[in-house]
């Protein structure tokens, strides 16, 4: 069997990019604002010109390839680094003031957890410093951490790490949860666990920004999802939003044995095709115009068989939007 797999970079996708939604949910109270917002560190443009609204009751995924600034705002978000440029403000005052006031559960996917205590010590001091703090018990239990309580936070896995952080952000009643990529080392069970209790938080009416490179689970999971590209904010709608205007088309068919006598290079010069993979008999394109793309399978004197076409997921609009992106 022959794999092949290959990415096209044709300049005939058409791909709308950088719109801002703000005012999306209009009459929903305003949780937290970029206006305008640049990060330099020396030379590096972290985050240029940002501006975005998260509104209550919102949960937003933040998706970006490495290094496209999506820690960085966050950091900003969250009052732990100052912009460059622009205002960022939560729930109409500082970061700073808002983190104080117990308004922003906070999951980041650095820093160590204190050595030395334990599981129980950690996350008590946590629902006490809050101002509305949770029962302990409770955000143990929530957590999936009660069994591992007594365990020092120094000598966990991974994977009961991110859940001791996740207790953490949820230890007391804040607004606005945000989570660097959460689910991080998190097994299957885990990160389901781990989601229906962020939903549940979600239908209690608090601001869920959560950034991940886990395409699925803010396509599952997120009503709205902001892409950033080497600083830059290139969309902002929703998941099935920015789907459609990726623009993209999967095709997917099996050979006919007698296309055996044609050439399947010229699978590669089909126009409009994204992305081709050659598993055996079958093959999946991805295309921003499908018509276009069968037209010349037919042309180039293929007898596709069980041919279906379907739009892409968030994946594939994901690659075509940043790949377009790193075009212009
Ligand atoms: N303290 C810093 N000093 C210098 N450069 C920095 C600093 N923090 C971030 N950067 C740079 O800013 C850019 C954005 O980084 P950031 O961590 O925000 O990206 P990210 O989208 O969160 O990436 P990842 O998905 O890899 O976590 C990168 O080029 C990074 O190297």
């Amino acid at each position: 069997m022959t794999t092949s797999t290959e990415q096209y970079t044709g300049a005939d996708r058409k791909v709308a990019v950088g719109a801002d939604r703000d005012g999306r949910a209009a009459g929903a109270a305003e949780v937290a604002a970029f206006r305008g917002v640049s990060k330099s560190f020396g030379s590096v443009k972290a985050v240029s010109d940002s501006s975005f609204t998260l509104h209550r009751g919102e949960t937003v995924a933040f998706l970006g390839p490495n290094g496209a600034g999506k820690s960085t705002s966050i950091d900003m978000l969250l009052g732990l680094k100052d912009p460059s440029a622009g205002q960022v403000s939560l729930f109409g005052g500082t970061p700073r003031q808002a983190v104080v006031d117990g308004r922003v559960g906070v999951m980041l996917q650095s820093g160590g957890l204190l050595p030395e205590v334990t599981v129980r010590e950690l996350v008590t001091f946590a629902c006490k410093v809050h101002p509305r703090g949770y029962d302990v018990d409770a955000v143990l239990t929530t957590a999936q951490i009660l069994d591992i309580a007594d365990r020092k936070v120094d000598k966990l896995s991974g994977g009961q790490e991110q859940r001791v952080r996740f207790a953490l952000a949820t230890a007391g009643d804040s607004d606005l949860i945000v989570l660097d990529e959460p689910t991080t080392g998190m097994d299957v069970t885990a990160r389901q666990a781990f989601w229906s209790v962020m939903k549940a938080q979600a239908d209690a009416g608090r601001t869920i920004l959560f950034a991940t490179h886990y395409l699925e689970e803010a396509d599952a999971i997120a009503d709205r999802v902001l892409v950033m590209h080497k600083g830059r904010l290139i969309a902002d709608g929703t998941a099935a939003e920015i789907k459609a205007r990726a623009g993209q088309r999967r095709i997917s068919f099996d050979l006919h044995p007698q296309d055996g006598t044609v050439d399947t290079s010229l699978l590669h010069t089909l126009p409009g095709v994204t992305t081709l993979d050659l598993s055996g008999h079958t093959v999946r394109i991805s295309t921003s115009d499908a018509d276009a793309t069968m037209a010349a399978v037919y042309r180039a004197g293929f007898y596709p068989r069980g041919l279906e076409v379907a739009g892409v997921g968030l994946e594939q609009a994901f690659i075509t939007i940043t790949a377009a992106a790193e075009e212009n």
